[in-house]
């Protein structure tokens, strides 16, 4: 086959360069050797072939790492489709130029930066293109070809006005939705005097939005040089005059949180509500929950507050906007030293991600001595609650297929931050049952985690002690910090559910002597052949639970493990509690 003359080995180089550009899950090295296509048909993982030529790469969720080669794809001439979804590829989007059989371009769910090249405008016969979900930045050029049916660049850091093309014009809102700033239908107008001029358009461009090349009189084209002149400076006066008022307003500075009464909430509604007219306010929070109805700073200053809790990182409030959306604000410690660019790039990560079992970050705010973040509410409170509250007479108990059902998302919420954040030491890092809570569904108990993402946050290790993976035995001895803390934490948790009793709390039976940890008195017991001791006496009436019981200690034992790499991988975690 290599003889043969259907062979095209600049093709054959082009995948190799891509293969080695990369980790990922699949073995390509082992999987992609020999010929990529024989006529039409490929033994290559991700290929698709038409008489000897690739025309599909399409290599999506395997958790590809690394960034694309700028040039890579030109010799890959009949490519159709290609696509790399939801992987986590950094770096730019690659050149196209020349690929003119592409019909759709997928590099939707990524880390990708830089800005939208130009040359994307004059691939003739592209239908769909997905950029959703990236870090993007800069404007968006004219594409304008009438093949493309599909379009998406929302979630990424894109502002400036949307191009008046006749092609764009046709996608919705949900197409560019939750950018940084941009503007024009089908968003919010622009303001009288978009910045777009500061940037020059991409200068190659295609057809303009009305095919018929027109001259421009010559007044207009002084008007807009005297224009692009003046703006530039515009803009400056107008952000120094922001800067200077939003520097007023910082500095009576509040003191940290200290009660857990709401002057506090007040205090800072009467300080902020002073520059309620500011019309720069509303950059000041950022969004990612495109089902939430946008509010501003002052919007959620003016909302009636109560405190939900104090944690280890800040006081919690629930907000019940006028417009009555009702959403839990977190104002956070121990991050004085983070600077703006580090917090929003952390934020701005973590709001990316959506999964059930996870507490959606609505939006947030940075300023040098308040930072906020804007959870979704979750009605029922949280697990600790749950487990450990009102244990007396009027309390009702929580059984064994609740318990159950709970863990199951809790791990179901953990593997997806595994997943989601491979690059993070460990995704969650304050796993305990403070941060798992709950919403009741008729009978069913459901679980959502929340404060997950913030050791990075915390960079120094007097401040990420607080945090629940500050009680991991390698945190503890001073060690590297892996996955496998949240797995310990986990474990803990597990415990927590199966016991019924608080991590570090006295050991039973009136022995006064504190136990290292819960996880030590459970090995005690389960060692000593008394295992059903163990269990919180609320389930233990459910016998038919029993084994299952067991089975979940087992699990969590393994997990509370003192050696790291012993401990099992949150997926594998899952997996065996799906089994149960
Ligand atoms: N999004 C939310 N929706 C509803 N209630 C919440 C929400 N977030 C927190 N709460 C409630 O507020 C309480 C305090 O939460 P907070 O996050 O401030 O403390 P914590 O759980 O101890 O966390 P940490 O120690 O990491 O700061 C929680 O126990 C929970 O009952």
């Amino acid at each position: 086959l290599y003889q043969s003359k259907e062979f095209f080995p600049e093709e054959r180089d082009a995948l190799m360069q891509i293969r080695d550009s990369f980790t990922s899950t699949l073995d390509l090295h082992g999987n992609w050797t020999g010929p990529p296509c024989h006529k039409n048909s490929s033994q290559w993982s991700g290929i698709t072939c038409s008489n000897w030529h690739v025309v599909g790469l399409v290599l999506e969720g395997i958790q590809l790492t690394g960034s694309l080669p700028p040039v890579f794809l030109q010799n890959i001439t009949f490519l159709a489709n290609l696509s790399f979804r939801n992987n986590s590829i950094n770096g730019p989007l690659p050149n196209l130029s020349n690929l003119v059989h592409l019909e759709s371009v997928f590099f939707s769910y990524n880390r990708l930066t830089g800005s939208i090249p130009s040359e994307y405008i004059e691939l003739p016969n592209l239908k769909q293109l997905e950029l959703q979900r990236n870090y993007l930045e800069g404007e968006i050029p004219p594409f304008n070809q009438p093949t493309l049916t599909l379009f998406n660049v929302s979630y990424n850091h894109l502002q400036g006005s949307i191009p008046d093309t006749d092609v764009l014009g046709r996608f919705s809102k949900s197409s560019y939705d939750h950018n940084l700033n941009l503007c024009g239908i089908p968003l919010e107008p622009c303001p009288a005097l978009p910045p777009a001029p500061l940037v020059p358009p991409p200068s190659p461009p295609v057809s303009p939005p009305h095919s018929k090349k027109r001259k421009l009189p010559i007044w207009i084209t002084v008007l807009i040089a005297v224009l692009a002149a003046i703006v530039p400076l515009m803009v400056m006066f107008v952000f120094l005059c922001f800067y200077k008022k939003a520097q007023e307003v910082e500095t009576p500075k509040e003191q940290q949180a200290g009660d857990d009464s709401s002057p506090e909430w007040t205090d800072k509604k009467m300080q902020h509500s002073q520059s309620t007219e500011d019309p720069e306010r509303r950059i000041e929070l950022q969004f990612f929950d495109k089902n939430i109805p946008v509010f501003d700073l002052d919007d959620l200053l003016r909302a009636s507050a109560e405190v939900l809790g104090k944690g280890k990182h800040g006081t919690t409030y629930r907000a019940n906007l006028e417009s009555g959306a009702v959403v839990a604000v977190k104002r956070v410690n121990y991050m004085n030293s983070l600077s703006k660019k580090e917090f929003i790039q952390q934020m701005q990560q973590l709001g990316k991600m959506s999964h059930k079992n996870l507490v959606h970050i609505i939006s947030f705010y940075y300023s040098k001595e308040e930072k906020l973040i804007v959870y979704e509410n979750v009605a029922d409170g949280s697990l600790f609650e749950l487990l450990h509250e009102n244990r007396g007479d009027d309390r009702v108990p929580l059984n064994w297929a609740a318990r159950l059902s709970i863990i199951r998302d809790i791990a179901k919420g953990m593997a997806f931050l595994h997943q989601s954040l491979p690059s993070h030491k460990v995704p969650h890092a304050n796993l305990k049952s403070s941060n798992v809570l709950i919403h009741r569904d008729r009978q069913a108990y459901h679980s959502k985690l929340t404060n997950y993402g913030f050791l990075p946050l915390l960079p120094s290790r007097k401040s990420s002690e607080r945090l629940a993976v500050g009680r991991s035995p390698e945190f503890c001895q001073g060690k590297k910090l892996t996955h496998k803390a949240d797995v310990y934490c986990f474990g803990i948790i597990l415990l927590e559910v199966i016991t019924g009793k608080i991590p570090r709390e006295t050991s039973p039976a009136g022995n006064e002597e504190k136990v290292d940890d819960l996880s030590d008195w459970v090995r005690m017991v389960v060692n000593n052949d008394w295992s059903t001791d163990i269990l919180d006496v609320e389930i233990l009436a459910s016998r038919e639970g029993h084994s299952e019981m067991l089975k979940l200690t087992e699990i969590a034992l393994q997990c509370t493990v003192m050696e790291p790499e012993k401990r099992p991988r949150m997926s594998e975690v899952l997996g065996r509690i799906e089994e149960i």
